[in-house]
């Protein structure tokens, strides 16, 4: 069974089919791209999986469940978390309390106990202090775990956002443009994170990318979008030199 299996999925926003007939099957584990002209509907995709927008048409399907027109908080429960084009992280809160913002749909208190300080609260927080520092580690964040987010530079303000979206325990992570505005050097480290935490948390990630030396190092299987609709799909190597592929997006 796949991890995500999508099927003739289609979204009109007044006249305009921005996309039809989507279709897309990904297995446990893979690294797969979803690219495209700009305006090609590739936002649209990850906006219909993940709750912001309800497709007209069409169903999505997460590890065996159906999740098609569920909201963004209840698909982010049963699985699927997300990074955005534009970063979107807490910028006047630290680096931790971003990463533990992320546990919160996974451990908690009640409001009293919040308010209250009770045991319970000093215990979860500590525990939620923990985790996030895990994961911190990971992406080697741990030295900047009290800055405030919005002073990391760039390339570690993206590795904070994965880190958020891994902390509510996904089963499929979705990056949007993941390298856009990264400088050669901060791309290639991206690269070697996105490969870690496929391997390190056993995820199942689908990307947008335009950057194709990122696309052709790291997907095993990619779709191509063109004008809402699937232009190709297959192992990547195979996509990139497809005529058709080439003609519409790639360029001769
Ligand atoms: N909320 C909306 N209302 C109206 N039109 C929309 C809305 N969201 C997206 N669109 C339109 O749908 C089409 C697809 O847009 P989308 O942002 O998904 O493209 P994209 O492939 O992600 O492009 P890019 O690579 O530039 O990010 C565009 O024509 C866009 O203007």
């Amino acid at each position: 069974m796949a991890m995500l299996e999508v099927k003739n999925l289609g979204i009109s926003f007044g006249g305009l089919r921005a996309v039809d007939d989507f279709h897309i099957s990904i297995e446990k584990g893979q690294l797969y791209g979803l690219i495209g002209p700009n305006g090609a509907g590739k936002t649209t995709v990850f906006n219909m999986l993940t709750g912001v927008y309800t497709p007209d048409e069409g169903t999505i399907s997460l590890d065996g469940a159906d999740i098609t027109g569920k909201k963004t908080i209840d698909i982010n429960k049963a699985g699927i978390a997300r990074t955005f084009q534009n970063i979107r992280l807490f910028k006047d809160q630290s680096v931790l309390d971003n990463v533990k913002i992320g546990l919160h749909n996974q451990m908690s208190y009640s409001t009293l106990t919040g308010i209250l300080r009770l045991p319970k609260y000093r215990k979860v927080e500590a525990e939620m202090d923990e985790k996030a520092m895990e994961l911190l580690k990971v992406f080697d964040l741990e030295r900047e775990a009290g800055f405030l987010s919005s002073n990391l530079p760039y390339g570690k303000q993206r590795k904070l956002e994965i880190a958020r979206a891994l902390a509510t325990n996904p089963k499929l992570l979705l990056l949007d443009e993941p390298a856009a505005g990264m400088n050669p050097n901060e791309t290639k480290e991206l690269m070697e994170t996105i490969h870690f935490v496929r391997d390190e948390f056993d995820m199942t990630i689908l990307l947008i990318e335009h950057d194709m030396k990122l696309v052709s190092g790291i997907c095993e299987k990619l779709t191509v979008l063109n004008f809402g609709q699937v232009l190709a799909e297959g192992a990547t190597g195979d996509v990139l030199h497809d005529p058709q592929v080439i003609k519409a997006y790639l360029g001769e």
